[in-house]
């Protein structure tokens, strides 16, 4: 993230409405105007520090602790007491898995961005032969070297995949190539540059050393065991089965993976104003959670089972709560209080238990976490997450509620949390944590205009989401930032 040579630079000087105008002054404000979830509207002109936008805050910000606080601002069962502070709701997702899904033996295909559930442990010594490391010749002892005569198992050129049990005799060499196999006796590979072929007066040909430096032992073998011994763990519990956990299984012998199974996700996305494909219009608005929130899941653990939409009918949204058979609901919408919000009476018919009610966090405040209960035929918790309509909204609740309890339920282990220096003061919400998209050029974070919750025009640009808490930060501080997943 960031760190590196970027266009970042380039790309902000050549559209500066993408910036948020708030923050770096300049022309364009008109079309990036910021969202503004605070009142005294800035005044434009003024000098920053003087109530343009807030620049008090902690010189730096303490890390967020998941742990904290458990108890606080929740009350019994099925009832917080309130919303929740934007660490703690976070902590309190983490919580809600007692234990990461079983553990499953999957082919690599399928093992690919699950979580390991036990350390991956080599079947084999890492290389499992002496083996060379270049094309040349299998040497015993100092040169010359004879070529020949003919090796009893016509192994005169060692292939890769050709082993030769016959030893090499010293003062003897034979062709090798790289990754085969050396006869016992070799002491050495010289390479095929190095390498010259005279013949003697019998007509025996002689290899000679041409190189610079001579040929110690060793050189240029691949000793038996060199990158692990057999049983040696490799990888640790939890590490996400990457391209390159696949090759490196495959190369210590494995043919299966011991992972935790994925959490199943069936996404159930609310509201009849919904299209699907075309033009919005006439009071209707394209689905944009629908493409945009299964890859993101899948970067936490995710396997989506389904996604639905569920039209702004209550009986229909509770069957839906009632009967899935994912380990987590995701619905998208209907979390507010309008004549068509029905998630939580949909929540409360099926006795559901929220364990999060709304989050001391903008944009995305609505946002809630529930138990539901158990489905017949079906072992194990199921959770729901509620995202609010508003697409950005929605996403502040994917990386507040649904990514702790995936990565939780996935056996992955916690996020890493970048922290990054504000190059701009950053704006905040005057009492909750606020989630702002950013471009983190080498300055450091820079915030994105076109971020009101129902716009995706800047997180689109973004290359994280800066946790800005409450009453914003000063340039220089560092804040958290979380990652935005690229595919
Ligand atoms: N009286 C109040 N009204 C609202 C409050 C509030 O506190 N008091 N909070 C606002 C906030 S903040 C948010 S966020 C939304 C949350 O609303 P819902 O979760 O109930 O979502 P909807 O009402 O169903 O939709 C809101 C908005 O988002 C659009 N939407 C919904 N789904 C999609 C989708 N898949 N793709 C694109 N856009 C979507 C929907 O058409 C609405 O425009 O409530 C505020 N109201
Ligand atoms: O907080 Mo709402 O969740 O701003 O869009």
């Amino acid at each position: 993230m960031g760190g590196e040579e970027s266009t970042d630079g380039d790309l902000l000087d050549a559209y500066p409405f993408l910036v948020r105008t708030a923050v770096v002054s300049g022309a364009g404000a008109a079309e990036g105007a910021p969202f503004d979830y605070t009142a005294p509207i800035p005044e434009p002109g003024r000098p920053s520090g003087t109530g343009r936008h807030p620049t008090a805050g902690p010189a730096t910000p303490a890390p967020y602790d998941y742990a904290a606080d458990e108890g606080a601002g929740a009350g019994a069962k099925g009832s917080p007491s309130g919303p929740l502070g934007w660490a703690q709701a976070r902590g309190r997702a983490l919580r809600a898995v007692v234990r990461p899904l079983p553990p499953v033996r999957l082919p690599f295909a399928d093992a690919l961005g699950a979580a390991l559930a036990a350390p991956l442990e080599a079947l084999t010594d890492l290389p499992a032969f002496d083996t060379s490391a270049m094309d040349g010749w299998a040497v015993s002892g100092p040169g010359p070297w004879r070529i020949g005569p003919a090796r009893p198992d016509n192994s005169d050129q060692l292939l890769a995949g050709r082993g030769s049990t016959v030893p090499l005799p010293d003062g003897t060499a034979v062709r090798i190539a790289t990754g085969a196999q050396l006869p016992p006796g070799a002491t050495a590979v010289l390479r095929r540059e190095d390498g010259g072929v005279r013949r003697d007066r019998n007509g025996a040909e002689l290899l000679h050393d041409r190189g610079g430096n001579p040929l110690e032992q060793g050189r240029d073998i691949r000793p038996r065991g060199q990158e692990c011994r057999t049983g040696e763990p490799l990888l640790p519990q939890g590490t996400t089965v990457t391209p390159a956990v696949l090759g490196l299984a495959a190369a210590a012998g494995c043919d299966l993976l011991t992972v935790h199974r994925r959490p199943t996700v069936e996404l159930l996305v609310l509201g009849d104003e919904l299209l699907d494909s075309g033009l919005p219009g006439a009071g209707r608005t394209r689905d944009a959670l629908s493409p945009l929130l299964p890859p993101w899941l899948r970067a936490h653990g995710a396997r989506i089972s389904a996604v639905r939409r569920v039209g702004d009918d209550l009986g229909l949204l509770r069957d839906a709560l009632r009967r899935s058979p994912a380990d987590v609901v995701v619905t998208t919408g209907g979390t507010a209080a309008g004549p068509v919000d029905y998630l939580h009476r949909a929540l409360a018919e099926v006795g559901a238990e929220l364990l999060v009610d709304g989050v001391r966090v903008r944009p995305g405040h609505p946002m809630l976490l529930a138990v539901l209960p158990p489905v017949e035929g079906r072992d194990g918790p199921r959770h729901l997450v509620g995202l609010p309509g508003n697409p950005l909204a929605a996403v502040a609740g994917v990386v507040t509620l649904a990514e702790p309890l995936l990565r939780a339920l996935a056996g992955f282990p916690r996020t890493a949390t970048y922290l990054v220096e504000a190059a701009v003061p950053l704006p905040g919400h005057p009492t909750d944590t606020r989630l702002l998209p950013v471009v983190l050029p080498e300055r450091g974070a820079v915030p994105l205009a076109f971020d009101g919750p129902a716009m995706l025009r800047g997180l689109a640009l973004a290359e994280g989401l800066a946790v800005v808490p409450p009453g914003g930060v000063a340039a220089g501080t560092r804040v958290e930032v979380l990652e935005v997943p690229a595919g």
